[in-house]
């Protein structure tokens, strides 16, 4: 794809739905007596994978545009695949649904793509034999591909090292099948996601500052779960009316659950000109309209506990910073080397190969404004929220920049490229 300075955006985009939501409502829809129906669901590659994933292990499952239903089979309703399960590109899918195959009584195998057979798995693995379970990396290495023999869990208590989201909710679904509670600490709030939508099939889960709690043996019932437009997505317009002058974007009905919610912190900390608007609630999560208007921006120091909260958005803030007054610090984010891509580094080469100054640190990168950012060649190296950045990024430098691998947007936004270009049309 090839990007060329614009000279204004404007308009209204609706946002497709949340990636992360979209998931768990397809395995916790599997696991409820009933049906559940799920409207504006994602369909993106990623949570295409979850889907045929739980169609292999025997749950009818009805897919048309923008409607989901799920005819679930109970906590105890999963069959044997026949077959090993692909989870494609989505480290999601991989490490929630573990949690669910540790506890069957039959035996899986899973794997993916190049990248998620690179991806840690020791972070489910230690937690989930913790319980009980048997989990075997095949190639001995940490990473899919893995076999797991179910068995019966034990609860635990577990002290996570990391802030994520899909440990905690790999655990906290394992412990919906254990013997007593079990919960998980973090060492700050990750998504909250799964301990949502749990309590609103019919679970039972606490939560007291950085720790879960969930009680085993829930009757889990199937429900009408609506799909906020995902945050992470509307992340890349959000940057864009603020960095591209002359702009104002109204973005509509987006998920701002504050476990998610730290791209608006940031860009309003910097100057951002962010107005939320129609503030609502879909199913336990917050909605609102996010209107954005061109604005001067300073650079901030990004780090601590407001980093699981933006986790997915800090390539496309690297990009923002390029445009703030002065220096953006990044730290506390070494997460970023073990996406669909190392994120630091990729960041980093393409912002340099822009003209663009900015360094790559242990945990992070620092980025200095200032600088007129310059057309490229660049690798998206399949990483859908890199392709999506550097789009962006491509909207305001000089010349025109190619994204090479430009399709795999799919992963989270199949529509992306069409709802940009609307806006400069
Ligand atoms: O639970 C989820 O849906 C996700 C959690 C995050 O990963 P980690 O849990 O690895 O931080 C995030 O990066 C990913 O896109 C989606
Ligand atoms: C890291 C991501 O997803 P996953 O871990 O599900 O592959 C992402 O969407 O940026």
């Amino acid at each position: 794809m090839h990007f060329t300075k614009v000279s204004k955006l404007n308009g209204e985009i609706t946002i497709p739905g949340d990636k992360s939501i979209s998931h768990r409502a397809i395995m916790l829809g599997a696991l409820s007596k009933g049906t559940t129906e799920v409207s504006n669901f994602l369909q993106g590659a990623d949570c295409l994978s979850t889907i045929d994933c739980f169609r292999r292990m025997g749950i009818d499952i009805n897919n048309t545009a923008n409607s989901v239903t799920i005819k679930g089979k109970g906590l105890l309703g999963l069959t044997k695949p026949s077959q090993i399960l692909d989870v494609g590109n989505s480290g999601t899918t991989t490490r929630i649904m573990s949690g669910i195959l540790a506890a069957q009584s039959f035996e899986t195998s899973l794997t993916g793509d190049t990248s998620i057979q690179k991806r840690p798995m020791g972070r489910i693995i230690e937690p989930l034999s913790l319980m009980g379970a048997s989990i075997t990396s095949i190639n001995n290495n940490g990473c899919a591909p893995l076999l797991i023999r179910g068995s019966k869990l034990n609860g635990i208590h577990y002290i996570s090292k990391v802030a994520s989201a899909q440990v905690k909710s790999a655990i906290l679904l394992a412990g919906l099948f254990a013997e007593g509670e079990t919960s998980v600490s973090e060492p700050s709030v990750s998504r909250n996601h799964t301990e949502i939508m749990l309590k609103y099939f019919g679970g039972s889960i606490k939560t007291l500052g950085t720790t879960a709690t969930v009680t085993p043996n829930p009757v889990l019932t199937g429900q009408k779960v609506t799909v906020p437009g995902d945050i992470s997505s509307a992340a890349y317009f959000i940057v864009a009316g603020l960095i591209v002058p002359n702009s104002e974007l109204l973005i509509k009905n987006v998920g701002i659950n504050p476990t998610r919610d730290g791209i608006i912190r940031v860009c309003q900390q910097m100057g951002g000109d962010i107005t939320l608007l129609n503030i609502n609630d879909k199913n336990g999560e917050k909605t609102a309209d996010i209107l954005v208007k061109s604005s001067e921006l300073t650079g901030i120091e990004i780090g601590g506990s407001i980093i699981p909260t933006l986790i997915d958005e800090l390539p496309i803030i690297s990009v923002l910073a390029c445009f703030a007054k002065g220096k953006t610090m990044i730290k506390d984010a070494a997460e970023l080397k073990v996406k669909e891509s190392n994120r630091i580094d990729v960041c980093v080469n393409n912002l340099t190969a822009m003209n663009a100054n900015v360094k790559a640190t242990d945990d992070g990168m620092i980025i200095t404004g200032g600088r007129s950012l310059h057309a490229a060649v660049l690798d998206s190296k399949l990483d859908h929220r890199i392709a999506m950045s550097f789009a962006v990024a491509g909207l305001m430098a000089d010349g025109t920049t190619t994204i090479k691998n430009s399709e795999c947007v799919n992963i989270s936004y199949p529509t992306f490229y069409s709802d940009l270009a609307k806006l400069h049309a």
